[in-house]
C-alpha cells in the first residue's frame, strides 16, 4: 500500500499539533519517525491509522487493504478481561471474518499462524495479568496475524529486552520482503539508523527532514530534532554513609532471600531480562508484595505496605505509568501535589510544579494541563515528579526511561544525579545494559528472582 499526505494539518481542539505535512509512504520500505517527546509522531501515526481525521489537507491510500496499528499505550489495544487467545481472535474476527467457537481450535490456528514468526504467547492468561512486555508482544502478534498491507508501530520496543527487540526487527525484515508498508516510531536513534530505510524527523509538529537513513548520522538526527543541546554530567561523589539495609526479601521460595544495602548518594542498578521478577522486586521494596525488614539508622522496621515504606522515605515510580503511575484526568499540578496534606495552597503547588517542569523538561510548560493530553514521554516525566516529596530519601525507579526522548533521558539522569548529590539514593531497574552502565554506581542482575552481583 502506498500513502500520500498533502498539506496535512491536525489540531486537538484549538491546539494545532501538526502543520502542513507532506509525506509519501511506499510499500516494501520501513519508514521511521523520529522526534522529541511531543513533536507529533503518535498523532501523525494515528492519522495514517485513520484513528484521527486531518483538520485540513488530504491523505490518499492507493488501496483498501487492512491496517495493523500497534498503539504506544499497550492497554489501548487490548481487552483487559479477556484472555490472550481471545484478544488475538478478536483481531482475526474483525479483519478476516473467521469465526472460531472452540478455544482449542483458536489456539491451534494462532499457534500455526505464529509459528512462522517464532512467537509464543501465554494464550490462556488473562490480559490484565500480563506484564507490560507481554502485552507489547501480544499487540505485535495481533498485527502479524492478519495479512495487512500497512503496519504502523508506535514505540513497539519500549518495554522489550535485547533479544525481544532483535526478534521484532527480524519481523520487520520479513514484512519488508513481503512488500508491506511499514511505519515505526522509535526513540533509539541507533535502532532507527539500523532498521529503517527512510527517516522522517518531526520538530514541533512539522517535518524538519525526510531522508534515506544511509545518508544520515546520529548527530544530524539529533540536531534536526531540537535546536537546544543538553548533556548529562555526573556530579555526585559517593558517600560512605549507609542509607538503608533491606533484609529478608523472599521473592521465590526455592531461592536464597535477598539482602541489600544502599549508601547515601548511591544509584544501585538492578538489571534483568524480562520475566525474571525485576518488577516484582521493585514492588516488594515498595512494600507492595511481600513483607521484609528495613534497617535505617540502626532501627529495624517491618515493611508490609506502601504506606509503611513511604513513611520511611521510600518512593516508587512504576513501569506501567498509565495504570499505576499517574492520574490521567488530573492536571500536572494536581498529580505532582497529590501528597500535600491539609489546606490546598495553589500558589505553592504551582511553584513546586513549575520547578519539576523545569528540571524534567516537561512539555507543555502548563501546570494546569490535564495529563491525558500530554504525549507519552511527558506523562512519564509527570509520573516521576509525582512521587518526589521533601521526605523522599530513596527512589525506586522501574524502567524510568520508557518512551522518553534522547534529551529527556539526559534530564532524568541529571535529576537522579542531583537527587543523589543531595543525599538521596536510587534503585534503578532496567532491562537496558547501556542505561545501567551510564547511571549505576553498583550493579546487580536478577535471574529468576535471584540477585547476582554485577551484570551477567
Ligand atoms: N488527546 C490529546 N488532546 C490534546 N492534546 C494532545 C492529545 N494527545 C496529544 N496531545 C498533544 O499533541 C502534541 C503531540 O503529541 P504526540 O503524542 O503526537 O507526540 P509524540 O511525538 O508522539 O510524543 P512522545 O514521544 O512523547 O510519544 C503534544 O503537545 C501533546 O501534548
Amino acid at each position: 500500500m502506498t500513502i500520500q499526505l498533502e498539506n496535512v494539518s491536525f489540531s486537538y481542539g484549538d491546539t494545532e499539533v501538526l502543520r502542513e505535512i507532506n509525506l509519501n509512504v511506499e510499500s516494501g520500505k520501513v519508514v521511521g519517525f523520529a522526534g522529541l517527546n511531543g513533536a507529533g509522531k503518535s498523532t501523525l501515526l494515528k492519522l495514517l491509522a485513520k484513528r484521527h481525521l486531518p483538520t485540513s489537507g488530504m491523505i490518499t491510500f492507493n488501496e483498501i487493504g487492512t491496517v495493523a496499528y500497534v498503539p504506544q499505550e499497550v492497554d489501548e489495544g487490548l481487552v483487559q478481561g479477556l484472555t490472550v487467545i481471545e484478544n488475538l481472535m478478536l483481531a482475526i474476527h474483525r479483519e478476516k471474518k473467521h469465526v472460531f467457537f472452540s478455544k482449542k481450535k483458536s489456539i491451534e490456528y494462532a499457534t500455526q499462524k505464529l509459528s512462522s514468526w517464532n512467537l509464543s504467547l501465554p494464550f490462556l492468561k488473562t490480559v490484565s495479568d500480563c506484564s507490560i512486555y507481554e502485552k507489547q508482544l501480544i499487540l505485535i502478534a495481533k498485527a502479524l496475524l492478519n495479512d495487512s498491507s500497512l503496519f504502523l508501530f508506535d514505540e513497539p520496543t519500549s518495554s522489550l529486552g535485547k533479544s525481544e527487540k532483535e526478534q521484532f526487527f527480524s519481523f520487520l525484515k520479513v514484512l519488508k520482503k513481503q512488500g508491506k508498508s511499514i511505519v515505526v516510531i522509535l526513540h533509539s536513534i541507533e535502532e532507527i539508523l539500523s532498521h529503517c530505510d527512510e527517516v522522517v524527523i518531526l520538530k514541533n509538529g512539522e517535518i524538519n527532514q525526510q531522508s534515506q537513513s544511509k545518508i544520515l548520522s546520529k548527530e544530524i538526527i539529533v540536531e534536526k530534532m531540537s535546536s537546544s543541546t543538553f548533556s548529562f554530567n555526573k556530579k555526585r561523589t559517593l558517600q560512605d554513609e549507609l542509607a538503608y539495609k533491606f533484609h529478608n526479601i523472599n521473592l521465590v521460595d526455592s531461592k536464597p532471600s535477598i539482602n541489600i544495602e544502599i549508601k547515601k548518594g548511591e544509584v544501585i542498578v538492578i538489571y534483568g531480562a524480562n520475566g525474571n521478577k525485576k518488577s516484582t522486586l521493585a514492588k516488594t521494596l515498595w512494600g507492595d508484595k511481600k513483607s521484609y525488614d528495613l534497617i535505617k539508622e540502626h532501627k529495624t522496621v517491618s515493611i508490609h505496605s506502601p504506606i509503611n515504606a513511604n513513611k520511611q522515605g521510600i518512593a516508587f515510580v512504576p513501569e506501567d505509568r498509565r495504570k499505576e503511575g499517574i492520574f490521567l484526568h488530573h492536571t500536572i499540578r494536581e498529580n505532582v501535589s497529590i501528597h500535600e496534606q491539609g489546606w490546598i495552597k495553589k500558589n505553592l503547588e504551582v511553584v513546586k510544579t513549575n520547578s519539576f517542569i523545569q528540571s524534567l523538561s516537561i512539555f507543555p510548560k502548563d501546570t494546569e494541563k490535564e495529563v491525558i493530553h500530554l504525549s507519552g514521554g511527558n506523562q512519564q516525566k509527570v509520573s516521576i515528579a509525582k512521587w518526589i516529596t521533601p521526605n523522599t530519601r530513596c527512589l525506586i525507579l522501574d524502567e524510568p526511561l520508557k518512551g522518553v526522548d534522547i534529551y529527556a533521558k539526559q534530564h532524568i539522569f541529571q535529576f537522579i544525579d542531583d537527587f543523589c548529590s543531595n543525599g538521596g539514593c536510587v534503585f534503578y531497574f532496567t532491562n537496558d545494559i547501556e542505561e545501567a552502565n551510564v547511571i549505576g554506581d553498583k550493579h546487580f542482575t536478577i535471574v529468576q528472582g535471584e540477585l547476582l552481583e554485577g551484570i551477567k
